[in-house]
Formats: C-alpha cells, sequence, structure tokens
C-alpha cells in the first residue's frame, strides 16, 4: 500500500496527468481520496460550540462528534491489482476457551468481512474444532492451555511452548484483538500475558477486549505506555477501570473529562468507552461517535466492534506511517476506533430494521459488508 501510495502521488503531482487514465476507477477512486485527505479528515472534526448547558451538553462538553464516514473514506484502501494476498490486513484474535467460542468467531469473521485478507483465531485445544466449524474462511490454531489441563509440574515447559507457537507467527500480523471469549482462568491469562509483552516489543498494535480488560485492568503495566493499544471496555469493564485506575466512580456528568483522565492516567493508550454514544480518548482529545445503531444489546456487539477496530487501525496505520499522507499527524489508533465504532453502528441499523427484537450479532455480521459499501463504494 505504500509503494502504490506514493508512486501514485508523484504521478497524482505530475502536470501532464494523462487525462486517459483519469477516467480510470482506480484513479477516480485515488482522486476522491486524496481529496478526502485533504479535506476529509480535518474538515471532518466539526467543534461543538457549547453555548447553552443543559445537562445532555454538560455530559458531552468538549467530546467532538466526528465526521465518521470521511474518517473512513479516508484509510480505506482502493482495490489495486498489484497487491498480494495480506497486505489489505492480516488480523489474529487470541480468544476462546471451553465456555466461550462464539466471541472469537464474531471478531475474527468481522474482520474478513469488513475487508482484512487474513484472520486467524489462537484459542485452547478445547474450543478450536467448535470454532473451525463455524467456517472454513478463519485459520484456527489450537495452542492455548487452560489449568484443568496442565499439571501443576507441567506449566512452565507448556507456557514456554505456548510461547513458542505464537512467536512462529506474532511478526506476520498487522493487529492482535485479545480477549473475546478469554475467560479468565489464570494459567491461561499467565501465557497470554507473555504474548502481550512479545507483541509490544514487536511493536505489533493490540485491541484487548472481553477478558482481555480483567486482565490488563489487574495488570495495567502491560499496556501503559504503549502507543499502540486500544481498550474497548463495555459498561461493566468500564466501571471497573475507572475503580482501579482512578479510584473514583463512573461520572455521567463529566463523561468525557473522566474518559481524558483515565486515558492519561494509564498513559498512551486508546481507550473507546461502549455506550449510547461510543467516546473514543488517547489522552490527548476525546471523539465521539452518536451514529445511531439499534436499541437491541444482544451479546456480541462488542466483539463484532474489536475485529472491525483492528482492520481500520491496521489501514489507518498504513497511512500515517507515510510522511507523504496528510494523516501523518493524525493517531491511528483514534482513527481505527472511529471507523470501527461508525461501522459497526450502521451494520447493527441495518439488522436492526430487517429483524428488530429478533436480531443477533449473526445478522449484523451480515449487514458489515453493506454499510462499509454505502460509506465507501468498492471501485
Ligand atoms: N457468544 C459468546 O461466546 C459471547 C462471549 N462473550 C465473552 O464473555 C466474556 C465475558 O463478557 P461479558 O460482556 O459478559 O463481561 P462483563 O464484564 O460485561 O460481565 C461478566 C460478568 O462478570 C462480572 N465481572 C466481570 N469482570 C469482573 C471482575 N473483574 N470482578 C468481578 N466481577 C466481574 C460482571 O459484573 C458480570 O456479572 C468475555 O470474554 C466476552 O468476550 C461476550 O462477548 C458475549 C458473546
Ligand atoms: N446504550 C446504547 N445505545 C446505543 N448503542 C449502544 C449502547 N450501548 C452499546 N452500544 C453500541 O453497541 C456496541 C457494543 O457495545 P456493548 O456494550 O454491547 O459491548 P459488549 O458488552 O462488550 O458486547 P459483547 O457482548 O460482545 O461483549 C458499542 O460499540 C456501541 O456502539
Ligand atoms: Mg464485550
Amino acid at each position: 500500500m505504500k509503494h502504490v501510495m506514493n508512486s501514485q502521488l508523484s504521478f497524482l503531482n505530475c502536470a501532464n496527468t494523462c487525462m486517459l487514465l483519469a477516467s480510470s476507477p482506480v484513479f477516480r477512486r485515488h482522486h476522491l481520496l486524496i481529496r478526502s485527505l485533504g479535506v476529509g479528515v480535518e474538515g471532518a472534526i466539526h467543534h461543538h460550540h457549547h453555548h447553552t448547558y443543559s445537562s445532555t451538553n454538560m455530559q458531552d462538553l468538549n467530546s467532538v462528534e466526528v465526521d465518521a464516514e470521511s474518517v473512513i473514506r479516508a484509510i480505506t484502501p482502493a482495490f489495486d491489482l498489484s497487491k498480494h494476498k495480506g497486505q489489505s490486513g492480516n488480523i489474529a484474535v487470541i480468544g476462546g476457551c471451553r465456555e466461550y467460542t462464539g466471541a472469537p468467531y464474531f471478531a475474527a469473521i468481522s474482520a474478513l468481512k469488513i475487508g482484512a485478507d487474513l484472520s486467524h483465531v489462537f484459542c485452547t485445544k478445547d474450543a478450536a474444532p467448535v470454532i473451525k466449524s463455524y467456517s472454513p474462511e478463519l485459520i484456527v490454531h489450537p495452542i492455548l492451555e487452560e489449568s484443568y489441563s496442565v499439571r501443576e509440574e507441567d506449566k512452565k515447559i507448556i507456557s514456554s511452548k505456548v510461547l513458542a507457537e505464537v512467536d512462529k507467527w506474532i511478526e506476520r500480523f498487522d493487529c492482535l484483538v485479545i480477549g473475546p471469549g478469554l475467560g479468565r482462568d489464570p494459567f491461561l491469562l499467565d501465557c497470554v500475558s507473555e504474548i502481550m509483552r512479545h507483541a509490544r516489543q514487536s511493536n505489533i498494535p493490540i485491541v484487548i477486549d472481553g477478558d482481555g480488560l480483567f486482565l490488563v485492568t489487574n495488570n495495567l503495566d502491560l499496556v501503559s505506555g504503549y502507543a499502540l493499544a486500544v481498550l474497548t471496555p463495555n459498561f461493566n469493564e468500564y466501571k471497573r477501570l475507572v475503580q482501579k485506575v482512578l479510584s473514583s466512580e463512573v461520572n455521567d456528568q463529566d463523561a468525557t473529562q473522566q474518559l481524558l483522565s483515565l486515558a492519561k492516567q494509564i498513559g498512551g493508550v486508546t481507550i473507546l468507552k461502549k455506550g449510547k454514544s461510543d467516546l473514543i480518548s488517547d489522552g490527548e482529545t476525546v471523539k465521539s461517535v452518536s451514529i445511531y445503531g439499534s436499541p437491541r444489546r444482544c451479546g456480541g456487539q462488542g466483539d463484532i466492534l474489536s475485529g472491525s477496530v483492528a482492520v481500520f487501525l491496521s489501514w489507518a496505520r498504513q497511512l500515517t506511517a507515510d510522511p507523504n499522507s496528510n494523516l501523518s499527524s493524525k493517531n491511528p489508533t483514534v482513527l481505527g476506533c472511529i471507523a470501527g465504532s461508525a461501522i459497526l453502528r450502521k451494520a447493527a441499523s441495518l439488522a436492526f430494521s430487517n429483524k428488530k427484537r429478533s436480531t443477533v450479532t449473526g445478522d449484523i455480521i451480515e449487514c458489515l459488508g453493506k454499510s462499509v459499501e454505502d460509506v465507501c463504494p468498492a471501485a
């Protein structure tokens, strides 16, 4: 993606642009991309000036509703025949245990349906055949272990084996999603802590969700100071984070300020606080996504979100890593959260209009493609 951007960028700048190409879809898409990069993200961040402080305004004081659709158009890569498999994203979900097998599937399949080329799941031996049975699209590695299947004297050797297995793959991934359906087994979580340390050493972005947040809330050093860590807490998980980090209770009156302090206190991480509006902060600013989603609160929607954020974060990072790009000053983790939140909410809204009260996560996953297409049509 990067080299394509450079060559096309220089091509775009040359005076004698061949008009013949101007009609080509790739060129048109690229022209749109350049325009949206220029105006899109800057212009997309509208600042709300609150003149009257009613209770609701107080709640989102200083939070900035972003034009999420412009962000999506700016970071979604154009189709390009010169790309090979894997270049549009290679994601790995670390989760799935005896108790939960749905969550890792939801996160991993959502990454593919948003547009990643490859999606892996690292789970326990018990969970693997179950997740494999859901879909041949996913590459499922049965390598994690829970305490009940490991003898005390074997724990050391097993955990180093688990780590060696994951290390074989980890460098290939553009982003990890740690936590969907992970469960809370102490031995399993110790192995996952080591995996996180290795990922961090290799500068691989990590989206932490579900029981991954349970782990991180009790071991904040795993993420503090790591700018490529994204936490996606739901109502319960956010409450526990605030209690642990700020030694206080969730304050709805000033949600924006509290989120800013939480992200600052942990240090450098990006937090996506899920709720009626999704609030996003990297400790510098706070953005909000309030696109109407659905009133249905079925389990699994947060798993879709974590997989989607992973893909958009990887795409945004390809752009922000490019000094010529207008996005180089933007935090790719924040852009990824904005895009992931907006697409999930649009898909949930589409699914709810079809299925109403019976809407389940699978219905929302089936709407992901249309949600992306509505915002950013494939060339
Ligand atoms: N179909 C599936 O397989 C699904 C699996 N899921 C997985 O289920 C697991 C739990 O997710 P939930 O959204 O239910 O988790 P929550 O944290 O929302 O709640 C789980 C329950 O455990 C309690 N709890 C959680 N952390 C605690 C702590 N540190 N101390 C005391 N009590 C605590 C909560 O109060 C709640 O009663 C996650 O790994 C998640 O990914 C969910 O994503 C839903 C779908
Ligand atoms: N009260 C709400 N109103 C509108 N949308 C909401 C509301 N709460 C959450 N959402 C949306 O639903 C998405 C999932 O949030 P939720 O709190 O269900 O995550 P979760 O509990 O982690 O889900 P999961 O069951 O997958 O673990 C959020 O990204 C948000 O956009
Ligand atoms: Mg969750």
